[in-house]
């Protein structure tokens, strides 16, 4: 079950001068509960948001988390996830949960691959397996799994050519087509192997076409054809130019019906979510919070930092002044005395240490961060200061740390 309700636009304002865009502000109904678009959602590949504690997730108003099929398929496996009906019991999150459906995962793989019109034929990365993923296969692992929001088998285009003869060029029109093609013929099989499984949760449609706008849009239509219930704008951010992304995230996303969620995968920085928000994204994911905590970098509202930099090692300040998650504020007991609250010394202390606690509280921040500049998105929406926002968050986000 799904659906999807518009509250606010962002309209050009002939009094100011202000040009309006194609933001929205809107509340998604699924199965296990509601998401307030436009909505971050963090990534738990393996059924775990790297480092971060559930009741973290709750606390800092995680609303809608990922989970991927392949990852899960390979370990525990399609029977261990049965058995906890489905992956909401098994990594104990009772929010909504989004499936990827693989297809991007094992294309990752590289060499270890053999694609087909049937599917994929690919080894095990865990045990050599030989293993096969067809669209057929990936709606029953994620019927297994019962996420909200299941994804089509698709084939993420890649930005530059894996075929013999043009390797590593720029993969052309025509092998975007047979790609995109080919994801469209998988995106019916998945719909009717969705229906014939008669999964309860809502199937996402994803849009393909590498960076040619004009296959991006036969895949669109043709998908608008069949009906989907929200649709995802794929292969992007798989190694293009920025502006590529940027030209493909102005075209597609808003070419999508108005009265159904768009998903844009796999991004990306707080720049492309405010710029994707106002290109008429929905819903947005990616590792980059919790894969740059991990490496020290990290996202405040006047600039990123690394916190292994020297010039940290003796201040008393937060991360970020304006934060306020467990690393930067604390939270204040009954009692009045505070928990957590650290200064950049004794995060930068922590990171040289190479103490477990160091991605802990930086993942805690990046990802309070991420999810705190979709709230500011949706509360300037509700407001119609969506423009201001913009300008106010680039301003910021230039000052420096
Ligand atoms: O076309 C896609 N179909 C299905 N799933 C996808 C997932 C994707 N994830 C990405 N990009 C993730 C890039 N990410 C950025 C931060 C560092 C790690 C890689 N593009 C995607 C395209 C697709
Ligand atoms: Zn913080």
């Amino acid at each position: 079950m799904l659906t999807f309700d518009l509250l606010h636009t962002d309209p050009a304002n002939a009094d100011t001068g202000y040009a309006g865009s194609h933001a929205r502000r809107g509340t998604l109904t699924l199965n296990h509960g509601v998401v307030q678009t436009p909505i971050f959602m963090p990534v738990g590949t393996y059924g775990t948001v790297k480092g971060v504690m559930p009741s973290s997730l709750e606390d800092m108003g995680a609303q809608i988390i990922l989970g991927n099929t392949f990852h899960l398929w390979m370990r525990p496996g399609q029977d261990v996830m049965q058995s906890f009906g489905g992956l909401h019991g098994f990594e104990r999150w009772n929010k909504p949960i989004l499936t990827d459906s693989g297809g991007f995962q094992v294309w990752s793989l590289g060499a270890m691959r053999k694609i087909t019109e049937q599917g994929v034929h690919f080894s095990s990365p865990v045990n050599g397996d030989k293993l096969f993923m067809s669209p057929e296969v990936s709606m029953q692992i994620q019927t297994t799994l019962n996420s909200d929001i299941v994804m089509q088998l698709d084939e993420c285009t890649p930005y530059l050519s894996v075929e013999p003869k043009t390797k590593g060029q720029i993969t052309t029109e025509r092998e975007a087509r047979t790609s995109m093609e080919m994801s469209l013929r998988w995106a019916k099989r998945s719909q009717d192997e969705f229906a014939r499984l008669e999964n309860p949760n809502a199937l996402f449609g994803i849009v393909q076409g590498g960076m040619f706008e004009h296959l991006r849009q036969e895949s669109l239509e043709a998908l608008v054809a069949m009906n989907f219930p929200g649709y995802a704008v794929g292969g992007v951010s798989v190694g293009e130019p920025k502006d590529e992304m940027l030209r493909i995230m102005a075209h597609s996303p808003h070419r999508l019906p108005t009265n159904k969620p768009r998903y844009l995968m796999g991004v990306g920085t707080p720049e492309d979510l405010v710029e994707g928000v106002a290109q008429g994204v929905d819903m947005f994911d990616c590792v980059m919070p919790t894969r740059n905590a991990r490496n020290g970098t990290l996202f405040t509202r006047y600039g990123d930092l690394k916190i292994r930099n020297a010039r940290h090692k003796t201040d008393h300040g937060p991360l970020d002044p304006t934060c306020t998650c467990y690393a930067c504020k604390g939270v204040t007991r009954p009692d009045g005395s505070v928990s957590g609250g650290f200064s950049r010394a004794y995060l930068h202390h922590l990171d040289r240490c190479a103490e477990m606690l160091s991605p802990m509280l930086s993942s805690i921040h990046n990802l309070h961060y991420y999810l705190n500049l979709m709230a500011e998105i949706r509360a300037s929406l509700e407001s119609g200061t969506f423009g201001a926002f913009r300008a106010q968050f680039k301003a910021d986000r230039a000052r420096g740390v």
